[in-house]
């Protein structure tokens, strides 16, 4: 799988340069259409004053001045068209790299703070174009077309008066710099308090019970004081720009005014030119303050760009083969044809704890029947899991699925044999058919689903939603989270991979969906492995395998009723369970 590539603001704004070259031509256009309505004015005054007909004039006038609206319009709808596929073209691409960063990146980030990067962050570049594109090319010409007529009045006047605006610019350098990190700060700070405010919203049922929207309030404007505290240095630095500009005019001015005299004291420069001369510095202020701010977006923007392209840098999930890996050149030799997954002293701890989650951790699965992994919490049952997928890496040892070593497995591939059902990331926000079908490449015959729902018991449950099987669930509509977990089960029932890995799925089952599931688990058993992490009884007793863990090492393992009578801390924990 190829990394994104990184954003580089000229090429994302060239890349329709048709539209950008009729665009700056029309904006252009209008600007000098803008300038010579005044111009036809005075002569259309001038003309009736002098008893002449005006009528051509007057019909010149009117074309100017609409072909002109007509210019800004055009010239505005494509700078936004060329916006709009840049932030279409960015979205489409962060987010499409964020869905293949490995999990414990997306954790660590944060839904909420990854999710601004799609929403403010890209509108933020997307005023590079709108501030930056549209302004600054006529802004260059009409400074640039005023220093020509000055120099052209009186160089030295013109050398004096560039002389001050250097200064100025540079004081302006600098505090780009600091507009920029600000920008930065801010985007980190706007990503905070999206990624706070939408854990609280994940946990808005325990705040509403808990009454605790005052105390959630609190801390959430708390975290939008930040963000304001640092918009407000971004917002004084750009008002700072004003006064530093007007400052250096006024100071150009009377620089100006003073060598000025001089000359016109010697005679070498009339009144006319002088006058002439003032009024051109006077004018070049605001294209001058607009360029200024042009650049400010673009600094910006870069700023905005910098932390995509920090973003986008950050590795994906390798999908290949890792160097090194152990893929068993004979398995049936190693006796790993009759394993399903293998686990080989592994050890690994979670970034950022000091505690080994699992160490030295050595099991077996074998390849058909129903094993299941139980401990008490905390025990590393879900590492297990995520190793299992590949969420993440051991730091020692072996993880071997299906006689590969899981870094051997391309992981499109290692995935692609595994169903897995997870309590917490249970369903998509999808069609009832999207879930059910979410492993298979092409679509899955309507009767198969059908039968798949009727195993689970949802039959009624998913004719009874608005739109039956194409009802989008988990915004308006949704179901409990017994038939959601049920849900998930059909979509393990439609597939057929040869592992079948389940996380804690009768937590929400009553006793005739318990026994639904223990069916379905029996069935899958039959031909594939089945590994289940089990906190109920049921589940326990009927499987051919049971693997105890403990503080993140094994216990014991083997079959339920040889555990409950050799295995102490089995026989403690099945009682607490019997007794829960
Ligand atoms: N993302 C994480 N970051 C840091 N430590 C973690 C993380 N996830 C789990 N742990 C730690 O790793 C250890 C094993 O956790 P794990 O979730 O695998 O246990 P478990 O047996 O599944 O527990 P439970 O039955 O309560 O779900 C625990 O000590 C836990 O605190």
């Amino acid at each position: 799988m190829t990394q994104t590539t990184a954003i580089r603001l000229r090429r994302e704004i060239t890349r329709h340069p048709a539209a950008l070259t009729v665009s700056l031509l029309t904006g252009l256009l209008s600007t000098a259409g803008s300038l010579a309505v005044p111009l036809i004015t005075r002569q259309v005054i001038a003309d009736v004053s002098a008893g002449r007909s005006v009528n051509w004039l007057i019909v010149g006038a009117f074309v100017v001045a609409l072909a002109s609206s007509a210019a800004q319009g055009g010239s505005a709808y494509l700078l936004a068209r060329i916006g709009s596929h840049m932030v279409y073209r960015i979205r489409v691409a962060v987010m499409g790299h964020i869905l293949r960063l490995p999990v414990q990146h997306i954790r660590t980030e944060g839904a909420g703070a990854l999710t601004s990067r799609i929403t403010s962050d890209t509108l933020m570049l997307r005023q590079v174009i709108d501030v930056g594109l549209a302004q600054m090319p006529v802004s260059a010409l009409l400074v640039a077309a005023s220093v020509a007529a000055m120099a052209w009045l009186n160089w030295l006047l013109t050398l004096v008066s560039a002389g001050v605006f250097a200064a100025v610019g540079i004081a302006i350098a600098f505090m780009f710099k600091w507009i920029k990190a600000n920008a930065i700060e801010q985007q980190q700070a706007l990503g905070g308090i999206a990624g706070r405010f939408s854990s609280h919203l994940d946990a808005i049922t325990t705040i509403k019970a808990s009454g605790a929207e005052d105390t959630v309030e609190q801390d959430l404007s708390q975290e939008a004081d930040r963000v304001r505290r640092i918009g407000l240095t971004g917002d004084v630095l750009q008002a700072a720009m004003l006064p530093v500009l007007a400052g250096g005019q006024q100071v150009a001015l009377v620089a100006v005014i003073l060598v000025g005299s001089v000359q016109m004291s010697h005679g070498t420069l009339s009144v006319a030119s002088f006058s002439a001369f003032v009024l051109y510095l006077l004018q070049l202020a605001a294209p001058v303050m607009l360029l200024f701010t042009g650049f400010g977006r673009l600094r910006i923007g870069q700023a905005v760009k910098e932390r995509f392209n920090t973003l986008l840098a950050t590795p994906r999930e390798q999908d290949g083969g890792q160097p090194g890996a152990r893929r068993p050149e004979t398995p049936e030799a190693a006796g790993l044809d009759t394993t399903g997954i293998v686990f080989d002293k592994v050890s690994y701890t979670y970034p950022g704890t000091a505690q080994p989650a699992l160490s030295e951790l050595s099991f077996s699965v074998p390849r058909h029947g129903l094993t299941t992994l139980v401990g008490p919490s905390g025990a590393g049952k879900s590492t297990v899991l995520s190793l299992v997928e590949r969420f993440t890496s051991p730091d020692e040892g072996h993880v071997l699925v299906l006689g590969s070593d899981v870094d051997a497995w391309p992981l499109s591939e290692l995935r692609g044999s595994i169903t897995y059902v997870d309590q917490s990331f249970t369903l998509l926000q999808a069609s009832v058919r999207q879930n059910l079908s979410v492993q298979h490449k092409q679509a899955v015959p309507e009767g198969a689903l059908w039968e798949a729902l009727a195993s689970v018991g949802l039959t009624a449950a998913v004719k009874a939603l608005p739109d039956g099987l194409d009802t989008v669930i988990g915004a308006e509509t949704d179901l409990s989270g017994g038939q959601r977990q049920r849900l998930a089960l059909a979509r393990a029932l439609l597939s057929d991979t040869e592992l079948v890995v389940l996380d804690e799925p009768t937590s929400q089952l009553d006793g005739i969906n318990e026994d639904r599931f223990r069916t379905i688990i029996e069935e899958l058993s039959r031909t594939r492995a089945v590994f289940v992490v089990a906190h109920r009884l049921s589940t326990v007793r009927s499987a051919q395998h049971v693997i105890m863990l403990d503080g993140g090492g094994l216990v014991d393992e083997g079959p339920h009723d040889v555990l409950l009578k050799t295995c102490e801390p089995y026989r403690e924990l099945h009682t607490a369970q019997a007794l829960s």
